[in-house]
């Protein structure tokens, strides 16, 4: 079954024939990362005026794993329930060198999360369900076919923009870059990426077929229905499958592409021929990113200001970290808060990105070693996993995608070490349902502690997984949780000065000395 693309519609925008009072912040994009930050932001009661060039959702299945925290978002923007409803759920990778399995992993061996570690839903359903969200919120003005053609800033921004009916100008106090990793807002400021380019082809080949595959992530190191390259294979609805095959730098791309070198290359890998092609590319990667997110009033998130190869599914995961992290920090400055905030949405999704780019890199190089000793380490950590424990921690197929623990944050306890400060505040089970749904402003936790007053609303979470994940032996704990669900700081006991310290130096979004 092929995803039915339909246009969404254009409406001419009011800039046509007035001009429009200027607005609190315009996103360029709506792809995943545009979308869901205008969701977040109408979550802290900002308004946006949402452009993008095209009108309809992405072309290819693009990003297909979403992981644990973007599902969480997800249920924050309200179509959590629908990607779980319609995604393939999975959390065990499988590794193989050649026919043989040499490691294996769990993502989530635990219980009494509410969301599971991956699913696998295509990015055009991702963006459906987030355009149909925003297009019902009356605080997000969606304007399709409208492309930023200029744009200049002083102590506001003002854009030119294209339509159908001709240019109209937009004002407002911020921009938002969310128009992807070839982004036309880096090039009309003239800002580029540093980083990596990794001399390596793959094939994406989208195939629908009839099958028994397990929901699992199945990996291989020189397979011997692709000699001497690297596969990957992973299930999608609608009984799609994603098969991601190494080809080298010497690949045509443009030959590669066609169905008559495809469809060998995936009857070798599935042993049939019986599927049909959905789609194909052909990449090369990079890991890379701007020196800076925020050029005053104009801010890059997602791939416009990082970009990771897909192994480890760190590219759409790491652009909705960036979302969860930007959304009330803006909503605190347009709200006259402090714009050091800003510095910190800065500093913390670098230090993000950073993350993503090591691991991708990481992986990328185990893949495609340069000849000599990175290869000879590769082929033999490769040969001896199979045999040898110590040598599967060195096997590397992608990483895949984790928040990263923001540095810098606390007062820090001898606390369970998966709540430490700069972690997300970990879900569980409470009375009420979800502790993370009952996370959405500031709020502290309290394990057997009284409640400071410090004028935030306080939880004490119930049921034994809350308790082994925030308090474990220890008597008693408090914790102080931003907006975003991350933990700004945690004691064994703390008075109301101590706590009213801690939020003031976060609210103002800068890092514990
Ligand atoms: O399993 C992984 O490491 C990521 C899979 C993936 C994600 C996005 C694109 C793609 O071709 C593969």
């Amino acid at each position: 079954m092929a995803y039915d693309y339909r246009p969404f519609p254009y409406a001419p925008p009011p800039g046509l024939t007035a001009p429009e009072p200027r607005h609190p912040v315009l996103i360029v994009g709506a792809g995943p990362i545009g979308l869901a930050m205008a969701l977040e932001l109408a979550n802290h009661g900002v308004r946006s005026v949402v452009v993008d060039d095209n009108d309809v959702v992405s072309v290819g299945s693009r990003a297909i794993c979403w992981s644990k925290r973007s599902l969480e978002i997800f249920a924050r923007l309200g179509i959590a329930e629908r990607c779980l409803e319609k995604g393939v759920t999975w959390k065990v990778g499988r590794t193989f060198h050649r026919d043989r399995e040499v490691f294996n992993f769990d993502l989530l061996p635990e219980d009494g999360h509410r969301m599971p570690a991956f699913i696998n839903l295509q990015q055009y359903y991702v963006e459906q369900y987030l355009a149909e969200a925003a297009i019902a919120h009356p605080l997000i003005d969606l304007r399709f076919k409208n492309r930023v053609t200029a744009l200049s800033q002083s102590d506001h921004v003002r854009a030119e923009i294209g339509t159908p009916d001709g240019p109209y100008r937009l004002e407002a106090e911020y921009l938002l870059a969310c128009d992807g990793a070839r982004s036309p807002i880096r090039g009309l400021m003239g800002l580029d990426f540093k980083g990596e380019l990794f001399e390596e082809r793959f094939l994406i080949a989208d195939i629908e077929m009839e099958a028994d595959f397990p929901p699992e992530r199945h990996f291989w190191f020189e397979p011997t229905f692709h000699p001497g390259q690297s596969a990957l294979l992973h299930k999608q609805p609608d009984n799609i499958y994603r098969i991601d095959l190494q080809l080298g730098w010497d690949a045509d791309p443009e030959a590669e592409r066609q169905p008559d070198r495809v469809i060998p290359r995936i009857e070798r890998v599935v042993g049939h021929s019986d599927f049909r092609l959905d789609w194909v590319s052909v990449y090369t990667f990079q890991c890379r990113r701007l020196d800076q997110f925020v050029h005053d009033r104009v801010i890059f998130v997602g791939d416009s200001a990082h970009v990771v190869s897909p192994f480890g599914a760190r590219g759409g995961n790491g652009g909705m970290q960036d979302v969860d992290n930007l959304g009330w920090k803006l909503a605190a400055v347009l709200a006259g808060g402090p714009e050091t905030l800003l510095e910190s949405y800065d500093r913390e999704r670098q230090h993000g990105a950073d993350e993503n780019i090591a691991n991708s890199t990481r992986a990328t190089r185990f893949m495609t070693p340069e000849d000599g000793a990175e290869r000879v380490f590769r082929d033999a950590v490769l040969r001896l996993a199979g045999k040898a424990a110590f040598a599967r921690a060195w096997v590397n197929s992608g990483r895949l995608s984790r928040p990263c623990t923001y540095p810098g944050l606390g007062p820090d306890a001898d606390l369970p070490v998966g709540a430490a400060p700069g972690m997300v505040a970990p879900d569980a089970p409470v009375a009420e349902g979800w502790l993370q749904d009952q996370l959405r402003g500031w709020t502290l936790l309290a394990f057997n502690h009284d409640a400071p007053d410090v004028g935030l609303p306080v939880l004490h979470p119930t049921g034994d997984n809350a308790r082994a994940r925030y308090q474990g032996d220890a008597a008693n704990a408090l914790y102080l949780i931003r907006p975003d669900q991350v933990v700004a700081a945690r004691w064994i006991t703390a008075t109301a000065a101590e706590v009213t310290t801690a939020l003031s130096h976060h609210k103002e979004g800068r890092p514990w000395p």
